[in-house]
C-alpha cells in the first residue's frame, strides 16, 4: 500500500486569527513540516486547500502536490470567507468528506483543522509517509485517523472522479456534507 515518495512541500497562510498556542498550522512550522508562505510569493500551481472550491481533491493531483506543494489557508473557520481563499493562485480544492479529530470541532463533518486538512490531502495522493509524521504532532491526530481511515483509503484508491464521487455516495449518502 505504502508509496514512498519524498515529503512535499506545505505551505502556510496565516490569518492570525485564533489563540496561536492552539493553532495546528503554526505548530506544523514550528516542527519544521511546513513553510510561512504570503498569497503574492505563491509560485507555480501548488493545491489550495479551499473549502469553498467546487473541485474534489483526489488521487490524481498528487503530481501538482509533489510539484508545487499544497497551501493550507489558516483563518478562523468563523471568519473564513470565499474571498479569503479565492485569491490565491492556484488549484483550489475542497476534500471529500472527513470527520474532524480534533476537541474544537470533533466529530463535524468538513470542518479540519489545517494539520487534518494538510494530513488528508497527503494520504489521498499518496504520501503517507508524509501522513504519518503529521500523525505524530497530536493525540489527537490518532483519532482523526481512527475515524478516517478506512474512508481515506478507499478515496485514495479512487481513479477517476466518478469513481470518487461513487465512494462519497457509499459513505455519506445521496446529500453529503460537503
Ligand atoms: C479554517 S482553517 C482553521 C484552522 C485552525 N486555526 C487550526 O489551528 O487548525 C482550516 C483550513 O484547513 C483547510 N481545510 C479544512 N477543511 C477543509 C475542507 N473540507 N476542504 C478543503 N480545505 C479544508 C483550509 O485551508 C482551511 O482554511
Amino acid at each position: 500500500m505504502a508509496q514512498q515518495k519524498r515529503l512535499p512541500r506545505i505551505m502556510v497562510i496565516y490569518y492570525r486569527e485564533d489563540d496561536p498556542r492552539k493553532n495546528t498550522a503554526l505548530k506544523m512550522i514550528r516542527k519544521n513540516l511546513a513553510i510561512h508562505v504570503f498569497p503574492r510569493r505563491i509560485h507555480g500551481s501548488p493545491i489550495i486547500l479551499d473549502p469553498y472550491s467546487n473541485k474534489y481533491l483526489g488521487p490524481w493531483d498528487s503530481v501538482y502536490v509533489e510539484k508545487y506543494g499544497v497551501v493550507v489557508v489558516d483563518a478562523s473557520w468563523k471568519k473564513l470567507v470565499p474571498r479569503k481563499t479565492s485569491m490565491i493562485k492556484g488549484r483550489h480544492r475542497r476534500l471529500p468528506p472527513l470527520l474532524p479529530g480534533n476537541p474544537i470541532n470533533y466529530g463535524k463533518p468538513c470542518i479540519l483543522s489545517s494539520i487534518e486538512a494538510a494530513a488528508a490531502t497527503l494520504y489521498i495522493t499518496g504520501f503517507i509517509e508524509a501522513y504519518r509524521k503529521l500523525l505524530g504532532l497530536y493525540k489527537w491526530m490518532k483519532t482523526f485517523h481512527t475515524l478516517n481511515s478506512e474512508v481515506l483509503e478507499a478515496y485514495r484508491r479512487t481513479k477517476s472522479i466518478n469513481k470518487l464521487l461513487e465512494t462519497i455516495k457509499d459513505y455519506w449518502g445521496e446529500k453529503p456534507p460537503c
